[in-house]
């Protein structure tokens, strides 16, 4: 198992990741879900009594989470890898307790560049009856939020919002009472989450519709629903992209967090891109995290995988196939992905992937910038990228535009590209602040 406990600090700016000089053979296991731990933490602080989470992740985006909600009022504690949340004090259907003098201050929340926070705490915020104001990172300022902002204020939120986009002010006057809703949810499957997690506080609950094109990232939806449903919420979707959520607060929870499988995604591609061996220990054999999804993935790029107790097992090809893939459930694989697409022997068609061009950067120009830049061939379509795998790579800097997953990107590539360099590889922590030492141990003999 990699021990990444000698290892030096994690890198946080420039960094040469190694070379594999041969196949790499690694077993890894890689932090809590990042998807998960800020649903728990959600719904934690909507439930009905404390939480308890094991395992979560500890990165920039959940910190920011957790931040966000002791400032709406839930009280968290941190002990070791667990976490203790007492909820917000709402009361079924009714905002929460009145707290006395201190509610004339406006909250201020940090979302830095996290979706789930931008998306997942206003309508919470809505719900306080509290002068909330949210802004993030300048990257933050461009992702697309109007959805949230026009939702909200149909349900009876007061918001002001200059852009359409965050920096926001949620006025105290918000009255959420839920009810129904269409919305288009084609940007981002996160104006759905959004609003079905705060559901079981709104007095009439809710009935959403996705009233546009399909959804992305229909894996994070069903996460969704599986959480709240474990915590006992009602929530049903009578006909596709039709959700009804009752009122009725969640219990509490005594969850244990699943590893992060978008970004074990990144240690196994590993064994894909040099025909090693790589065990993701703790891969859950049930899950919806979109990251599972790479199990299918890996097949087509020529890997053989296996799935057992013990985690799931890659072993990578002699020679990558191109692929031909439709990633809209799972688009945040796409950094991943293109990489082994890089590598791969003939030309691959990524689709369904427009909406990242919302996510931490426009993730299809970036990467096709920074694959012209190591001389591959790509093609950038509005919806696809288009390419063409090479051995050839050239060492260049690659630029990570403020995203973790151009990180992990950067780092699969640099298997097979001696000199590549990684800009401003700290970006990473905002899922996985541990990576480089990960990689760096993965890489190390007899991991
Ligand atoms: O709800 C979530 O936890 C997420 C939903 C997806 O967002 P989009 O639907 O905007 O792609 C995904 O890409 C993101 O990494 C996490
Ligand atoms: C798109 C991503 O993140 P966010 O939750 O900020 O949307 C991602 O992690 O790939």
């Amino acid at each position: 198992m990699t021990d990444i406990s000698t290892h030096t600090p994690p890198v946080t700016g420039d960094w040469q990741p190694p070379v594999a000089g041969s196949a790499v053979s690694a077993t890894v296991s890689v932090p809590g879900s990042k998807s998960l731990t800020n649903r728990y933490l959600i719904l934690a602080a909507l439930a009905r009594s404390g939480s308890d989470l094991k395992g979560w992740l500890r990165s920039r985006d959940t910190l920011l989470m957790v931040e966000a909600l002791r400032r709406l009022g839930a009280v968290i504690d941190e002990d070791g890898d667990e976490l203790h949340i007492e909820p917000i004090p709402f009361t079924d259907g009714t905002a929460p307790a009145d707290t006395g003098v201190q509610e004339q201050t406006p909250i201020t929340i940090d979302c830095g560049l996290a979706g789930t926070v931008m998306r997942f705490i206003p309508p919470l915020a809505a719900l306080t009856g509290r002068e909330v104001v949210l802004d993030g990172d300048e990257q933050a300022r461009v992702r697309p939020m109007s959805v949230t902002i026009e939702s909200l204020r149909e349900l009876g939120a007061s918001i002001t919002s200059a852009e359409g986009t965050l920096p926001m002010t949620i006025h105290a006057d918000s009255q959420l009472r839920g009810g129904h809703l269409g919305i288009d949810a084609s940007a981002s499957s996160q104006f759905v989450s959004g609003l079905l997690l705060a559901a079981p506080v709104m007095p009439l609950g809710i009935e959403l519709s996705n009233t546009a094109d399909t959804v992305p990232s229909r894996a994070h939806v069903d996460m969704t629903i599986e959480v709240l449903r474990d915590a006992g919420v009602d929530i049903s979707e009578p006909e596709p992209e039709r959700w009804i959520v009752e009122p009725g607060l969640p219990r509490g929870l005594d969850v244990q967090v699943e590893p992060d499988l978008s970004n074990a995604a990144a240690f196994a591609a590993a064994a894909v891109a040099t025909s090693g061996s790589v065990t993701i220990a703790d891969w859950p054999v049930h899950t919806t995290q979109a990251g599972d999804g790479f199990r299918e993935i890996a097949e087509a790029f020529g890997a053989t995988v296996r799935l057992d107790r013990d985690g799931l097992h890659v072993q990578g090809p002699e020679k990558l196939n191109a692929v031909d893939l439709d990633l809209s459930a799972v688009g945040e694989l796409t950094p991943v992905v293109s990489a082994l697409a890089a590598l791969a022997d003939g030309t691959s068609q990524l689709r369904g992937i427009g909406h990242l061009r919302g996510h931490e950067t426009d993730r299809l120009t970036a990467l096709t910038r920074e694959y012209e830049a190591i001389g591959v061939d790509v093609v950038e379509h509005p919806e696809a990228l288009t390419i063409t795998g090479t051995t050839q790579l050239r060492p260049a800097l690659w630029h990570t535009y403020h995203d973790h997953r151009m990180v992990m990107a950067g780092a699969i590539l640099s298997l097979r590209n001696d000199g590549m360099v990684i800009e401003n590889a700290g970006t990473v922590a905002k899922t996985l602040p541990a990576f480089t030492q990960l990689w760096e141990a993965m890489l190390t003999p007899g991991a």
